[in-house]
């Protein structure tokens, strides 16, 4: 495949750029110099034909089809700066995208990232955004190829994740079927716990916020669990449930989660008893921990890390619990 490289701006050779005094502004330095700082010094995969200083990047498709997905966060809907580092909140911003891509059974191949800066944003803080954004997207095989400044009341991220099937069949939300099997590829509850500590503004349980401010996707599950044979998918973003209903929707079928493997970790429960909260209510309802959750054919083998969590049946769009219906909101909801 052919690669431009000497049309990205800066040759990758240059060193990072300095960091500067927190209190020099985005105002004070403007968005080219910003735009600079963004760019300058970044390693671009092979992925990666055309990188940032064209009026588009140019990312390789080997597959002929692209996977597309937009997820942003708003300071203060999505992310505190008062609760997250920069770097964090670039980390979470590429996880959630990234996780939607692999949801679909893809790889990442590229992320475009706009940000609204408020005048008076200290350099520093882009600067670290970008430092988070980077170190995620290379987590996820990526990189960032583009992006937009402009100026805003306040800090908002809106990044676009692209992704390749490899020649494989996208796994939907549609093709549970009666029979299959339930599976979840890392954990449910924690971020939700750590929100709740936040909150409280209680720092015992140090794990479990660091697991709010940086989810960690296992972005490789996703092609996995597409090559054994995965018939739905999705990320936990909402809440296990209300994700899982999204699946039970679109395929026209129930599913029954088995409480036995949903119990709670000693931390998780210790968390809860000490704020006087449920935890299964954090695993079952708790969104961000971007695990990805799907079903399997009963006689697929399950990938590595997929756990069995319950079973589909014939029906109309319902999660319960051991044939029970869960208790109030079955997720995050954003109005
Ligand atoms: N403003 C919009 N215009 C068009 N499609 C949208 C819009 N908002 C969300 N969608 C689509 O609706 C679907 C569900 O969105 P969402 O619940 O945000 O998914 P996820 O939780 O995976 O991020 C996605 O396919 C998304 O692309
Ligand atoms: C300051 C703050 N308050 C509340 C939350 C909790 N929260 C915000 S969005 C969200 C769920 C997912 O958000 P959404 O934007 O709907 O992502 P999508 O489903 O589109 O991937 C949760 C649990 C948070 N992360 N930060
Ligand atoms: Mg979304
Ligand atoms: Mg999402
Ligand atoms: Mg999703």
């Amino acid at each position: 495949m052919r690669r431009w490289t000497h049309c990205v701006v800066h040759p990758k050779k240059e060193p990072a750029i300095d960091a500067l005094d927190p209190s020099v502004t985005v105002a004070d330095i403007g968005e080219f110099a910003l735009i600079d700082r963004s760019v300058r010094g970044r390693v671009h995969p092979p992925s990666t034909l055309l990188g940032p200083g064209d009026d588009a990047a140019v990312v390789a498709a080997p597959d002929g089809r692209v996977v597309a997905t937009t997820d942003m966060l708003m300071q203060d809907k999505h992310f505190r700066l008062d609760w997250s580092s920069p770097r964090d909140i670039g980390r979470k911003a590429i996880a959630q995208n990234g996780a939607d891509i692999a949801a679909m059974g893809a790889r990442c191949t590229g992320f475009l990232v706009a940000l609204g800066c408020p005048s008076s944003l200290s350099v520093s803080v882009v600067d670290e955004l970008n430092e988070g954004m980077w170190e995620e997207a290379v987590r996820a095989g990526a990189a960032v190829v583009g992006g937009d400044v402009v100026g805003s009341t306040q800090l908002v991220i809106s990044i676009t994740a692209l992704g390749d099937l490899e020649g494989r069949r996208p796994v939907l939300r549609s093709g549970a079927r009666p029979g299959d099997v339930v599976a979840l590829r890392g954990d449910s509850g924690r971020s939700a716990a750590g929100l709740a500590l936040l909150e409280a503004g209680d720092v015992r349980f140090p794990e479990l916020i660091l697991s709010h401010r940086v989810p960690q996707p296992h972005y490789e599950s996703g092609p996995a669990a597409a090559i054994a044979g995965a018939t739905s998918m999705a990320d936990i973003s909402d809440g296990l449930v209300a994700d899982l209903t999204h699946i039970a929707e679109a395929s026209g079928v129930d599913v029954d989660l088995d409480s036995e493997v949903l119990t709670p970790s000693d931390e998780l429960n210790s968390a809860a008893e000490s704020l006087g909260l449920d935890a299964l209510q954090w695993i079952l309802t708790g969104g961000e921990d971007h695990a990805l959750v799907g079903t399997f054919p009963s006689t697929a083998t399950l990938p590595d890390g997929w756990r069995r969590i319950g079973r589909v049946t014939g029906g109309g769009g319902s999660v319960t619990v051991e044939g029970r219906p869960v208790e109030g909101t079955p997720g995050w909801t954003s109005f």
